[in-house]
């Protein structure tokens, strides 16, 4: 714990326990940037210390917080974590893609019995607390839910002809936080990975409905270098107590 967290109010104590899984154990290479991209600056902090700061939200009352890192980079987060304000939390080695990093998270929390486990992308900073708490709420009411927003541009599915429009009225754009009933994700990640995976929605959609809860198009996925600059102009709205 950092010493600074000594003073911080108790976490909120909830019937159904809550877990966090944050997973940046990616090497960024869309980004290309010189180190992985939740180690990269936002308004003067890490990625990485942002999205940890979301989740250490006493309000939400998260049990037990897994960071997923890159095996070689633990040194490096080691070091972020002496220089800023990081909440408690447990790091864990990832794997080669990002099924593999959920699943070594999800290890980590082998001693619990039941619960509601939240998996986030460690690259998605601006995630406003009434998302990641309806997204809770959701997945303890129906067991599996994930944060989702309505596309705002027009969408076209590629065919051998050329290409056609899709109804966006019937489609959605997936974020995260995704969050389950924790031995409902234990077990759709002991099933084989799929090259199909993108999310743990996808790994779970087999063995059980999702439910998509409202996103919310500020919380963005740092991907590309674009991403830097609108993630720093939204986190300096958010933090203008007229915007929030
Ligand atoms: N082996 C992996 C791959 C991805 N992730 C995490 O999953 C999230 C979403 O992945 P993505 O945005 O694709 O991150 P990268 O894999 O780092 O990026 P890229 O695909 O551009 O290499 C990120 O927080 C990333 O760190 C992970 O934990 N382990
Ligand atoms: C999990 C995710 O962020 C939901 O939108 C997304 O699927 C990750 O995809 P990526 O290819 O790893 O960026």
């Amino acid at each position: 714990m950092n010493p600074s967290e000594a003073s911080s109010p108790p976490p909120r104590a909830l019937a159904t326990p809550r877990y966090a899984i944050i997973v940046a154990g990616g090497s960024g290479t869309r980004m290309g940037a010189d180190r992985p991209k939740q180690f990269l600056d936002l308004a003067g902090e890490p990625v990485l210390v942002h999205t940890l700061r979301r989740f250490t939200d006493p309000e939400l009352g998260v049990q037990e917080l897994v960071v997923v890192l890159p095996a070689e980079q633990l040194a490096v987060w080691a070091a972020i974590c002496a220089q800023h304000q990081v909440g408690p939390h447990t790091v864990v080695a990832g794997g080669a893609t990002r099924w593999a990093s959920v699943r070594a998270g999800l290890a980590q929390l082998a001693r619990h019995a039941s619960g509601v486990v939240a998996v986030h992308d460690g690259v998605r900073p601006l995630t406003p607390r009434t998302v990641i708490e309806a997204t809770y709420q959701a997945a303890h009411n129906h067991g599996a839910a994930v944060a989702a927003v309505v596309p705002k541009d027009s969408v076209r599915n590629l065919s051998q002809q050329g290409s056609y429009a899709l109804n966006r009225a019937r489609l959605r754009l997936v974020q995260t936080p995704q969050c389950f009933d924790l031995d409902l994700l234990r077990r759709a990640y002991q099933l084989p990975e799929l090259s199909t995976f993108t999310d743990d929605a996808s790994v779970v959609e087999d063995l059980h409905a999702i439910t998509l809860v409202e996103g919310d198009y500020r919380n963005l996925k740092i991907t590309t270098p674009e991403d830097l600059f609108v993630a720093e102009a939204l986190l300096r709205a958010m933090r203008d107590p007229v915007n929030e």
